[in-house]
């Protein structure tokens, strides 16, 4: 799973025409031999719901994360917001992994690449099981920022450094509303 992460990161962060080598404390980590990220597992079970319409299995929300991975069984349940339609349900796929941005990626990317909006449902006949793999930040006093590449020389950083612990306490503190908290009102480069 870790390697699959890894792949996808520098996928995307090729999109965006930078490496793992751009962010600071990971080019750090990776030199030092130690992992990039803190990493979870979470395990999510969604008993059957006699009244699915009257509850939800998790409320909308965005992963903190650099990026999750999720699998999820056979059952559907997982809900994306898109802007132009509201929310529409991810199918799920038989083989096939979901990969989720993250609030992490969407601070590194200068909100290039935002953080996905998604929430679960509850059934009335079946219950549901999912694994999320979560890629989160550093440990420590290390500091999260838009990676400098991506603002460019004369572009604006739009967030303000901050630990992944004091992100994580902020989330928990005013959540979904973080990524605002940490948004720098007038940006200059
Ligand atoms: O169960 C799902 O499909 C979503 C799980 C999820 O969003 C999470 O664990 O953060
Ligand atoms: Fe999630």
């Amino acid at each position: 799973m870790e390697k699959l992460a890894n792949k996808l990161l520098c996928c995307i962060l090729d999109s965006l025409g930078v490496t793992v080598d751009d962010i600071e404390w990971a080019q750090k980590a990776e030199k030092s031999g130690s992992k990039v990220g803190q990493r979870a597992i979470r395990l999510n079970h969604y008993p059957v719901c006699p009244e699915p319409e009257r509850a939800m299995g998790l409320a909308a929300h965005t992963d903190s994360t650099i990026l999750t991975i999720l699998h999820q069984s056979n059952m559907g349940g997982l809900q994306v917001f898109k802007e132009e339609y509201g929310w529409v349900t991810v199918e799920p796929v038989s083989g096939a992994l979901v990969v989720n941005i993250g609030d992490l990626f969407h601070i590194l990317s200068n909100g290039k690449i935002p953080s996905v909006v998604h929430r679960a449902r509850v059934n009335q006949t079946r219950s549901r099981i999912s694994i999320a793999y979560l890629w989160g930040g550093p440990a420590g006093d290390v500091e999260i920022r838009p990676i400098p590449k991506i603002v460019g020389p004369v572009g604006a950083s739009l967030y303000r450094p901050i630990t992944w612990n004091q992100y994580l306490r902020l989330k928990f503190e005013v959540f979904d509303k973080a990524l605002d908290a940490i948004r720098v009102v007038n940006p200059t480069n």
